[in-house]
């Protein structure tokens, strides 16, 4: 599925039961709200968090933030239900939690007509991943971290070294089918330099952006995850050297003292377009 050029520098999960926070998501500056019905609300707060959320997506209000809705698993008491209540609501995506393989896809597909993200989160589907990526209805993946230490019984480390494989493999299929990949969330929420550096990995391995869990950590995302001034500039530079040499019948350019080649030019253009997309007014 072609993924759009739409920003995903920060995407947060907002509980679908709790009305304050609803109201909040309306101003504040995200790129996409992850509606939580699953491991954000109480099993007896379900089916009250479900028409509270439907009601205020019912509402409205929510600008050009994506609007993606976490409902429980089709294999809960409430997954199905949650489906057919989210029917004509004005959602971009579904996000499906514990997928396991293409066939959880398959059965969600058969149930809604909107794009589908997965929670990357357990370990058959980092090994499904290329599956579940290959599936026309997938548009977005979401790495899953606390489940996936969780499963692979591993210690949370700064440098997230056990989680590497997977990321790595969700990186790998997310890319190979042009499924945009956010990553995990960072627990400790008033940890800024922590969530900093996560951020910054995250960025480099190549995440589209960063899922969150409190507004306060809205503002590093949304700069780590963006080109930075230095970035933009580099990438104009390049495109201007480039066009530049192809004009005397060259296919190679060199600006501060690195070769530009047309793949690094596509680069360069990417960067310009996420840095257009990203200062949209209401983005920015
Ligand atoms: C973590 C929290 C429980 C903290 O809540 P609280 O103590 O209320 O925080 P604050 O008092 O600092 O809140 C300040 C104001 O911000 C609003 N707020 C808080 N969180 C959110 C939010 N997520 N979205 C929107 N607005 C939010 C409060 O309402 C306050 O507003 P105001 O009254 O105007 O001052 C809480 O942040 C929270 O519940 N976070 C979400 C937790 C969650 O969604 N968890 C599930 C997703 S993570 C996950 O499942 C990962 C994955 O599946 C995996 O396996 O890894
Ligand atoms: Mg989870």
């Amino acid at each position: 599925m072609e993924t759009t050029l739409r920003p995903y520098r920060s995407l947060l999960y907002i509980p679908g039961s709790k009305d304050r926070a609803l109201e909040k998501a309306r101003s504040l500056p995200v790129d996409a709200i992850l509606f939580d019905l699953e491991d954000a609300v109480m099993p007896e707060a379900k089916v009250g968090a479900r028409d509270t959320l439907t009601a205020a997506l019912a509402e409205g209000g929510f600008g050009p933030r994506a609007k993606i809705v976490r409902v429980n698993g089709l294999d809960t008491e409430w997954g199905r239900g949650d489906v057919a209540a989210l029917e004509g609501a004005d959602i971009d995506a579904i996000l499906l939690p514990k997928v396991i393989s293409a066939a959880d896809i398959d059965a969600l597909a058969a149930l809604c007509d909107v794009p589908i993200w997965a929670m990357m989160e357990t370990p058959l589907a980092i090994f499904n991943a290329l599956e579940i990526a290959a599936h026309p209805r997938v548009q977005g993946f979401v790495a899953g971290t606390n489940d996936l230490a969780k499963e692979l019984n591993c210690r949370t480390r700064p440098d997230r070294l056990p989680m590497q494989m997977a990321l790595q493999t969700i990186l790998m299929a997310a890319r190979a089918h042009d499924v945009i990949a956010a990553d995990g969330v960072y627990n400790q929420f008033k940890d800024e330099a922590g969530l900093e550096a996560e951020c910054e990995q995250g960025r480099d391995l190549g995440f589209d952006g960063k899922t969150l869990i409190h507004p306060a950590q809205l503002e590093v995302a949304n700069r780590v995850f963006a080109p930075s001034e230095a970035e933009v500039e580099l990438a104009r530079r390049q495109i201007a050297a480039y066009e530049e040499v192809l004009e005397t019948g060259q296919g190679v350019a060199v600006v501060d003292g690195k070769i530009v080649e047309n793949l690094h030019v596509e680069t360069a253009r990417k960067t310009l377009a996420k840095a257009e997309a990203i200062a949209q007014p209401a983005l920015a």
